[in-house]
């Protein structure tokens, strides 16, 4: 059984105060389904420490949009795996979009932050999706699968086992313009597929039981229709995730398209 997971990603956005208002907002809203649904938000790094103290013991848990490949040393501008984890992460985005096509990240890069996430015990988020011009020339099964293969080659299929898959057309993602149910499911179709080739041997441990997410322009009138369908383990969500009746709304949809009923959640 996989847990279904929602992961805020926040981006560059925030400042003390509105990371405050926000959660004090989102918190009581979250509760209720901290057990019944993974949950984690990822600010940008210099507010790691300030979101640590307001996540508290609610059970959400928090994440980083970023690591480097490196342990230490002479990076300037890098933010170690280990750092992260003594800030208090539990997650770590690998390989989001935004860092491939603005700060040019290669596949290979993105692999060594994957495998430097998971040496620290954080579970990697590894982000993976096709452009626009990919996805019209009949490219995405392919570009997914090259993204996919450059992180088996660098920790092996098993390890990949223990990280989620965040499946994110990039075309999608702050657009407005959501995946259809039928373009979500056949992509996260063709991902365990993708793994089940990769390893038939392990086929039906890897295939069915890694996290795929799905993540681009998820609010919360569509989240249901999305996370109802059987490939999909949760969500990634930017934009939606600032605002706390919305993002409160996605956890709801999330928790009910998983078949955990109202009253199972926790009301305290
Ligand atoms: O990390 C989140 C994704 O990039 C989706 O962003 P969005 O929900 O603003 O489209």
């Amino acid at each position: 059984m996989r847990k279904p997971i929602l992961i805020g990603n926040w981006k560059m956005n925030g400042s003390l105060q509105a990371n405050q208002a926000l959660m004090v907002r989102v918190l009581p809203r979250l509760r209720m389904f901290r057990k019944s649904i993974d949950l984690a938000v990822c600010p940008p790094f210099p507010y790691l420490f300030q979101v640590r103290d307001l996540l508290g013991y609610t059970g959400i848990m928090l994440g980083a949009q970023n690591a480097s490949a490196f342990v230490s040393g002479a990076y300037t501008g890098e933010v170690s795996a280990t750092m992260l984890q003594e800030m208090g992460c539990r997650y770590a985005l690998v390989g989001h979009s935004e860092r491939r096509a603005l700060f040019g990240e290669s596949n290979q890069e993105v692999a060594a932050r994957y495998r430097s996430v998971q040496s620290v015990g954080l579970t990697p988020v590894l982000c993976v999706g096709e452009t626009l011009e990919e996805r019209e020339s009949d490219q995405t099964a392919l570009v997914i699968e090259q993204q996919l293969q450059a992180v088996i080659d660098e920790v092996g299929l098993t390890a990949m086992a223990s990280g989620i898959v965040a499946y994110e057309p990039v075309w999608a993602i702050g657009t407005g313009r959501t995946a259809t149910p039928e373009q979500v499911s056949a992509v996260h179709q063709q991902i365990r597929r993708f793994f089940a080739r990769s390893a038939p041997e392990a086929a039906e441990d890897i295939s069915q039981t890694v996290r795929i997410i799905y993540g681009g322009s998820v609010k919360a009138g569509n989240a249901y229709e999305l996370f109802s369908l059987a490939d999909v383990d949760g969500g990634l969500i930017g934009g939606a995730s600032l605002h706390a009746d919305e993002f409160g709304t996605i956890a709801g949809a999330l928790a009910e398209a998983s078949g955990i009923l109202e009253g199972e959640c926790e009301t305290d």
